[in-house]
């Protein structure tokens, strides 16, 4: 039996990495023929995909560093880890709203430019320390915008510390929904949770319809004295209007993960370098839960968790040999797989067939050996976009 081959393209956890057996997986950073990659924020746009690839893991939740519908097209299957650093980004925007309210940097910074004996030093610490007077979280509002996995947490921790939370998401999933605190209160619009907030916190992926979200005119209806966080992804927020309101007064703070020359050092600007997933329970919830969720794909041809293909889990019937194909989301796709297994004799044990958008995965049990002449025969169908028999 071949050994699958998984190419990591960052540091992933070896808590995760030790979930692909030794005696079934060749594990490393520089390989060739790739069966699986893992990755976190490593980008594969423009990179050559090997035609060997089956499979992506993003050790992680954004995936806008994949084209994802290029792997589609080639019927490589996507997954990420909903949900397994929400916590630790959770963690990270509290730690921001702090910062920004109790004007820590600058204190921060005050205190390093102390010198003399202790005497001296205490006095101009207690002269100085008038300057950066903060203010408490309790009564303030904060504004959520996307109640996902991250967005959720962040609502419900901020009312345990006494906020009043208003959360934005027209696509909240009845999952998250059903989490979140009942006193968390629904705005209809970006415009009016803007204009309602004292922070606002994005947690929405990177998609078209996000980028440049928080724009000129809509910073304009923040109120003055407001923090803006983002924990999400740069494009999301325009940078430039962001300096402009900050250089104005109106925005009191904008805290965010993603530092650019433009506007690191900026009066204002609380950049951290990409730190909300950095925490050793994130790396390794996130490594475990991709490294078994590609473990089964290539394994079983089963699918949970993908950006991409739908779920599809199907037990293996003993005895039989599994075919996995992806193809476009047409008419007579099974039609056509079911015949050429007919015409080569095999008897379909059981089969398995799911869709999602422009994408269908298939999955059929059939008695018997399955015969390389079949698959390929399976690969010239018009829609197929990949094909496997799994190995077992
Ligand atoms: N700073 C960091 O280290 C990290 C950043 N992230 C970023 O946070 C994003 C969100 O992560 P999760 O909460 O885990 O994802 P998620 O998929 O659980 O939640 C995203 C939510 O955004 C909502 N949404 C999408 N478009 C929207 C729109 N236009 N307006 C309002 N809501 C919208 C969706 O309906 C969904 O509920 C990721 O895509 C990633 O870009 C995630 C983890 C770590
Ligand atoms: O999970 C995400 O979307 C993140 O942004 C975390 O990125 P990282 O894995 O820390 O490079």
């Amino acid at each position: 039996m071949n050994k699958y081959k998984i190419q990591t393209l960052n540091n992933i956890s070896p808590k995760g990495l030790g979930r692909f057996p030794l005696e079934r997986y060749e594990v490393a950073s520089d390989l060739s023929e790739p069966d699986g990659l893992v990755l976190r924020s490593a980008s594969l746009h423009g990179m050559a995909i090997p035609p060997s690839l089956k499979a992506v893991g993003r050790a992680g939740a954004g995936t806008n560093n994949i084209p994802v519908a290029e792997m589609s097209s080639r019927g490589v299957a996507v997954f990420n880890a909903p949900g397994a650093n929400a916590n630790a980004v959770k963690e990270l925007v509290v730690t921001g709203m702090l910062l920004a309210a109790r004007n820590i940097i600058a204190a921060w910074d005050f205190v390093h430019g102390l010198d003399g004996d202790a005497d001296t030093m205490g006095q101009a610490v207690e002269a100085g320390k008038k300057q950066f007077k903060g203010f408490e979280l309790p009564g303030r509002t904060l504004g959520v915008v996307g109640l996902g996995a991250i967005g959720v947490k962040v609502a419900n921790v901020a009312q345990d510390l006494g906020m009043q939370v208003i959360g934005y998401d027209p696509a909240i999933t009845v999952g998250n929904a059903w989490q979140l605190d009942a006193s968390v209160e629904q705005a209809h619009t970006v415009e009016e949770l803007l204009s309602r907030s004292d922070f606002v916190s994005l947690h929405v992926p990177l998609i078209d319809a996000t980028r440049g979200l928080i724009n000129a005119d809509r910073l304009k209806l923040m109120k003055t004295g407001a923090t803006l966080l983002n924990f999400s992804r740069a494009p999301i927020v325009d940078e430039t209007a962001v300096l402009q309101a900050l250089e104005q007064g109106g925005l009191h703070r904008y805290v965010c993960d993603f530092p650019t020359p433009e506007a690191r050092g900026r009066a204002g600007v609380i950049a951290l370098p990409h730190l909300g997933a950095s925490t050793q329970e994130a790396e390794d919830n996130c490594a475990v839960m991709v490294a078994d969720q590609l473990r089964d794909y290539l394994e079983t041809g089963n699918v949970r968790n993908s950006v991409n293909f739908p779920e599809a889990v199907l037990p293996m019937t003993d005895g039989a040999a599994r075919l996995a194909v992806a193809n476009r989301n047409v008419p007579n796709m099974v039609g056509q797989i079911s015949t050429v297994l007919a015409q080569r004799g095999l008897n379909i044990a059981d089969l398995l067939n799911k869709s999602r958008g422009d994408l269908a995965y298939t999955l059929v049990d059939v008695d018997g050996e399955l015969p390389d002449a079949v698959l390929d025969e399976l690969r010239g169908i018009d829609g197929v976009l990949s094909v496997r028999a799994i190995d077992h």
